[in-house]
């Protein structure tokens, strides 16, 4: 059986179920649950700590694996990155009181509060920064009004709770996470795991398409195939009513309204969009 670690709590877990839920994949009743076997697609999934998984995988006890990016770099683990999942998108950055800093060149012997050490000492690394780096598990942003950190380096989603304490990030990002796909790293090719991310890269791409159909005159349907080249080339079949025809394409989700106007404006009707439920590309 494919033996997978999915995180068990946190901004991870919730998102990560409901993908491999879309996969197909059962998924357990009880938040308690810490070991899933799923007989019918024979996997087994482990619910451990989102910030143990890399080091689980990395051990190569388990095949593969869901976390954050920036989780797997700041472990250190013998992990890879082997598909990025597009969900609990965040940055990495540095904040601190206004005009602390302008930049990761101006943290030269400050003091520096975080979650992610190991991130955040590489960073400095590479840009031959010292800096003295404390690691606290949590509510790292509060370090500095207790004068324990001058700067943070923080996980950034909205902003908020870095504006709520009155702190401003600075410099360039150190890094843009989401969830992603691990494995050993050099793991040798296995087909499990193959049909796996096969799975989960369908549901990527049946959230990012829609289905668009519509009816257009045949002597526009070149310009109309313009507007919707589909992935590879779309469906045009002849409409029972001479001169029309119709036309089958994916259609990026984000641009399907402003597709349909401009389909429109060229003499198309009857433009229907539907949701993919699942594919293989
Ligand atoms: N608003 C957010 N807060 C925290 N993590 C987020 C957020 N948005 C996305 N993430 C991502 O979620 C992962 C961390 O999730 P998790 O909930 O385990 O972190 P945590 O807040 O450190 O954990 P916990 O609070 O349970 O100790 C990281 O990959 C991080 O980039
Ligand atoms: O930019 P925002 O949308 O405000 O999100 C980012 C904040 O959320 C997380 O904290 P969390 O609430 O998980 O608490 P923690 O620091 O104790 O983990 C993270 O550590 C940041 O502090
Ligand atoms: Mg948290």
């Amino acid at each position: 059986m494919l033996r997978i670690a999915v995180p068990n709590k946190g901004a991870l877990s919730g998102p990560a179920a409901e993908m491999l839920h879309e996969a197909g994949y059962r998924q357990r009743k009880d938040s308690k649950e810490l070991v899933l076997v799923d007989s019918d697609n024979q996997v087994e999934f482990f619910f451990l700590r989102p910030r143990d998984i890399a080091i689980y995988v990395g051990s190569g006890r388990l095949d593969v694996g869901v976390t954050g990016r920036d989780l797997l770099l700041d472990s250190g683990a013998e992990a890879e990155e082997v598909l990025a999942l597009g969900f609990a998108a965040s940055t990495f950055r540095f904040a601190g009181p206004v005009g602390i800093a302008k930049d990761v060149d101006g943290l030269q012997g400050l003091r520096i509060a975080t979650s992610y050490p190991g991130l955040v000492r590489r960073h400095l690394a590479e840009h031959g920064v010292e800096a003295s780096v404390t690691r606290l598990d949590g509510a790292v942003e509060t370090a500095i009004q207790l004068g324990v950190a001058d700067v943070i380096a923080d996980v950034v989603e909205t902003g908020t709770t870095l504006r709520n304490a009155g702190l401003e990030v600075f410099g360039e990002p150190i890094l843009e996470s989401d969830a992603v796909v691990v494995r050993p790293r050099g793991a040798a090719d296995d087909p499990r795991v193959e049909q796996f991310l096969r799975r989960l890269q369908g549901v990527l791409v049946a959230r990012r398409y829609v289905m668009m159909d519509y009816d257009i005159r045949a002597e526009r349907v070149v310009d109309a195939v313009a507007l919707t080249p589909g992935l590879e080339s779309p469906t045009v079949s002849p409409l029972h009513s001479e001169g029309w025809v119709a036309v089958r394409s994916m259609v990026l989700r984000k641009e399907a309204q402003r597709i349909m106007d401009d389909l429109w404006a060229i003499g198309a009707r009857a433009i229907l969009v539907t949701n993919i439920h699942a594919c293989r590309l």
